[in-house]
């Protein structure tokens, strides 16, 4: 075996949650540039389409009777409810790609972290985004301009109790500068795929280094 052969890993799962406008979304793109085999698990949602949006791409934009279908054939990981509208993770690919050592990133509030670590303890890694203060928070909401101002006050309220559960995750990272921040999510993706439990391959290569006449 030459020496440069990778090792195989089996893949894992990156969630990424914060409060409503704190940044998941623009860490999450800036991710999936900077890393190849990490791909974006896209959710369905009942919620309309916002402008610049891509069927497909952004969510799986679905009507409600079609979301409740899929929810009785099973065809979800995890599901919630969120400001009146339904997101839910579809299984299909998820499980297949983490045995072929694919990653996937989550955008999901705090019960879908929870959701998806009962179901896939193991596999998953829980990032939680803070803002540096609150009243920035909503400033970059309001600067958005995706959201009337009835919405931003909704995800205001909400941004409160999701903060709440901040100690349900495994590394908390303050987004204040947006470099800063994504250097921070960077480097924990980088020690997470290192992993001695994720690199299973490991077994056999330290074999062929501790009794090469075996292997
Ligand atoms: N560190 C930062 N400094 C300044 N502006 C930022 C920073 N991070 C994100 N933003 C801006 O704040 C706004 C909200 O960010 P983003 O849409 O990524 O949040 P989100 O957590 O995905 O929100 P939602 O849960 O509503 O989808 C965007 O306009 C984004 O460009
Ligand atoms: N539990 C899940 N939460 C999800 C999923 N997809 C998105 N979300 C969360 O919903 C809110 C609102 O998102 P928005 O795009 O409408 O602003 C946000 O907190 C997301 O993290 C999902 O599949 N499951």
């Amino acid at each position: 075996m030459a020496h440069t052969e990778p090792h195989y890993r089996r893949g894992l799962l990156l969630i990424l949650s914060s409060p409503s406008g704190a940044g998941k979304t623009t860490i999450a793109r800036k991710l999936l540039e900077s890393h190849h085999n990490l791909q974006m698990s896209v959710s369905v949602t009942t919620r309309e389409m916002r402008p610049g949006e891509v069927d497909g791409k952004d969510y799986h934009f679905v009507d409600r009777a079609t979301f409740d279908q899929l929810e009785e054939q099973d065809a979800f990981l995890e599901y919630a409810e969120v400001f009146g509208n339904c997101y839910g993770t579809p299984r299909s690919d998820i499980m297949e790609g983490l045995e072929k050592g694919r990653d996937f990133l989550f955008d999901v509030d705090w019960q879908g972290a929870q959701q998806l670590y009962q179901r896939a303890g193991a596999d998953v890694v829980r990032i939680f985004l803070l803002p540096p203060a609150i009243d920035i928070l909503e400033n970059r909401l309001r600067s958005r301009g995706t959201d009337s101002e009835d919405v931003i006050t909704k995800r205001m309220d909400r941004a409160r109790a999701e903060i709440s559960h901040w100690d349900g995750y495994d590394y908390v990272v303050i987004n204040d500068d947006i470099e800063a921040c994504f250097e921070k999510v960077r480097t924990i993706l980088d020690a997470e795929r290192m992993r001695r439990s994720r690199q299973t391959g490991l077994v056999n290569f330290v074999r062929t280094l501790t009794a090469p006449d075996a292997v």
